[in-house]
């Protein structure tokens, strides 16, 4: 059950199960407001299930525990998910009233000012994004929740993405939490990366935590259980 805390975000005790198997296993996490934090996990390991739940979106899902999140949270995933017969601004300011005027700032802060009557399907999938994520920023979230956000992009545009989602975060500060595959993505982007494993936060690293890059970057490979060979050809 969700509810407001203003604050902090906090998950005490999470299961989640589909059928006989517990997907989450009693899973605790807490998300200061502001924090940038990265989910890792093997695939299957219960990264979208966590944000569903988050999200509230996990519907009749069986399971317990607690989920204390804000009242405005966002979700991106990796598909923009617009609607086709709209233009991009009544996409991004979607369900509000009187919404245009902050949907063309959105829009002019994720670098699309004047796109704003363009249609979806005339937008590269990077440029899709962006309208995405003016339109999570639209609602002024204090959880953002984005799920392989930019699993779909190519290299570049991913890199580019990064940025901006970094930039944004720096001006807008809500909690974030970044699922992604990409150990480097999530060393680059976020001030704590998760490796969810056996249902749990089975490990944690902190930017700043006195450990460089290349050691933070083969703790979490081995907590993955992928070797550097391997995740350098998957990436
Ligand atoms: N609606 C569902 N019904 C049955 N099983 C499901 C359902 N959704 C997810 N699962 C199963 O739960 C497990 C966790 O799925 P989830 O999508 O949360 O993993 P993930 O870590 O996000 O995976 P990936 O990295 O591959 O996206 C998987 O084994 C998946 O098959």
């Amino acid at each position: 059950m969700a509810t407001d805390t203003g604050e902090l975000i906090r998950v005490e005790n999470l299961t989640r199960g589909y059928g006989d198997r517990k997907v989450l296993d009693g899973l605790d996490l807490e998300l200061a407001p502001g924090e940038f934090a990265a989910l890792l996990g093997r695939s299957g390991s219960g990264k979208s299930t966590l944000l569903r739940a988050l999200a509230g979106l996990d519907g009749d899902v069986a399971g317990d525990g607690t989920v204390q999140v804000p009242d405005q949270v966002s979700v991106v995933f990796q598909d923009a998910r617009l609607l086709p017969w709209q233009r991009v601004l009544p996409n991004v300011v979607l369900g509000l009233s009187g919404a245009s005027a902050k949907g063309r700032d959105s829009l002019a802060e994720v670098g699309l000012a004047g796109r704003e009557r363009a249609w979806p399907n005339e937008l590269s999938g990077g440029e899709q994004q962006r309208v995405a994520l003016a339109r999570s920023l639209v609602r002024e979230p204090r959880l953002l929740l984005a799920d392989e956000p930019f699993g779909a992009l190519d290299a570049l545009t991913r890199l580019k993405m990064h940025a901006l989602l970094r930039r944004l975060y720096e001006q807008h500060r809500p909690a974030v939490l970044l699922v992604t595959h990409d150990v480097d993505e999530a060393i680059a982007l976020a001030d704590r990366v998760l490796v969810l494993d056996h249902g749990r936060i089975a490990t944690e690293q902190r930017r700043g935590s006195g450990a460089g890059h290349a050691e933070v970057r083969t703790e979490l490979l081995r907590a993955l259980g992928v070797t550097q060979d391997e995740h350098a050809r998957k990436g």
